[in-house]
């Protein structure tokens, strides 16, 4: 049910779309400067001894740049690069295939790595220390276990849930790059290449306001930015930033960002539960959403705008977040404010 405008996952039609607009290295990757400053040096110095990078994981909600960057890493290393993901690694046969065809140095990027399959769990352990696995063959007691060198590989993973990964195989990561939301500057800077690339001709100020109210999150920027490019062709005339501010009402997105599915889940902490707390289970249940998009989706991006809180008995409403629910007056706490 999520809302498909700023449903922070890629759509298929979307994907060839993005790969256009991916930046391809470090320097043109915009933002998270933190993250770029670590993968830089840890980049240059696995260069400069002639060895594969540590293992890296790359943690964040949806649509940040996590795919992008483990391009970026294939392509700053001049290696290639195999895509797979947690999903299409269902037993420990499944990765086996996956790691015995890797050549030397290859980054083998997997997507949504805390979905793979427990059995290929333990498998990646030896592969990510040791460059080797151990494969079963047979069964009972004609079960013998072969062992296989593999060629030496960088693991990048990526997580939207960093918390469902097992310990022992987070502790395997040379290094864990945690992705932020982005700043609405940067965001600006995110639509202004892709505006270029896409050869739209829009306004800074039109930018500026996209930028306000994308979530944070670059893929859903450069999603608007193709509606309001759509809004502003069919509605020749009009400024670009009314353009936006159109666009952006006809597709649901308030003034501070939020979509249909956000104002949901803070409609019903707010009002329904009275402000909260409340548990994610409930929650869940009371709008009809996964509690998995809720947690690695909505929650991230309603907490970091301060309108929602996690307390230890659950989600509670912020003042903030009460008064953009139109709640202000049952909430006690904002007596007086
Ligand atoms: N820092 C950035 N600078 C410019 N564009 C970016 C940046 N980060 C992401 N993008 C754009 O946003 C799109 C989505 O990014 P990407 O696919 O890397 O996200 P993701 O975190 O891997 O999402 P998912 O978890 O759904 O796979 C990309 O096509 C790219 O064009």
């Amino acid at each position: 049910m999520t809302d498909p405008l700023t449903d922070p996952a890629a759509t298929p039609d979307e994907l060839a779309f993005e790969g256009a607009l991916r930046p391809t290295s470090l320097a043109e990757f915009v933002g998270q400067p933190k993250v770029r400053g670590q993968l830089e040096v840890l980049l240059q110095a696995a260069r400069l001894q002639e060895r594969t990078p540590d293992h890296i994981l790359l943690a964040g909600p949806p649509g940040l740049g996590k795919t992008t960057l483990a391009t970026i890493i294939g392509a700053e290393t001049g290696r290639p690069i195999r895509y797979s993901s947690g999903p299409a690694i269902q037993h420990a046969g499944d990765l086996a295939a996956v790691l015995s065809a890797l050549v030397p140095g290859e980054v083998l990027f997997v997507d949504e790595i805390h979905r793979m399959a427990r059995s290929a769990e333990e498998m990646l352990y030896l592969a990510m220390e040791d460059f080797r696995i151990d494969i079963m063959v047979g069964k009972g007691a004609g079960a013998a276990s072969i062992p296989l060198e593999l060629a030496p590989f960088t693991l990048v993973g990526a997580t939207t849930r960093s918390g469902m990964l097992p310990a022992p195989l987070r502790d395997r990561f040379g290094f864990t790059a945690h992705l932020e939301f982005y700043e609405p500057d940067d965001l600006e800077r995110v639509l202004a290449r892709s505006a270029r690339l896409l050869d739209v001709e829009i306004e800074r100020a039109a930018l500026a306001e996209l930028a306000r109210r994308s979530r944070g999150t670059p893929r859903i920027a450069n999603r608007l930015l193709r509606r309001v490019r759509d809004w502003l062709l069919v509605h020749a005339g009009s400024s670009d930033l009314d353009g936006v501010r159109a666009a952006l009402e006809l597709y649901d997105v308030d003034e501070a960002g939020l979509d249909r599915i956000d104002r949901a889940v803070l409609h019903a902490i707010a009002h329904r539960f009275r402000g909260g707390p409340v548990g994610l289970s409930t929650l869940a249940a009371a709008i009809g959403e996964e509690a998995d998009t809720i947690e690695s989706v909505v929650e991230p991006f309603l907490v970091r705008e301060g309108l929602i809180g996690r307390t230890p008995r659950g989600r509670v409403a912020t003042p903030a977040g009460m008064r953009h629910a139109g709640a202000e007056h049952l909430d006690a706490t904002l007596d007086g404010v």
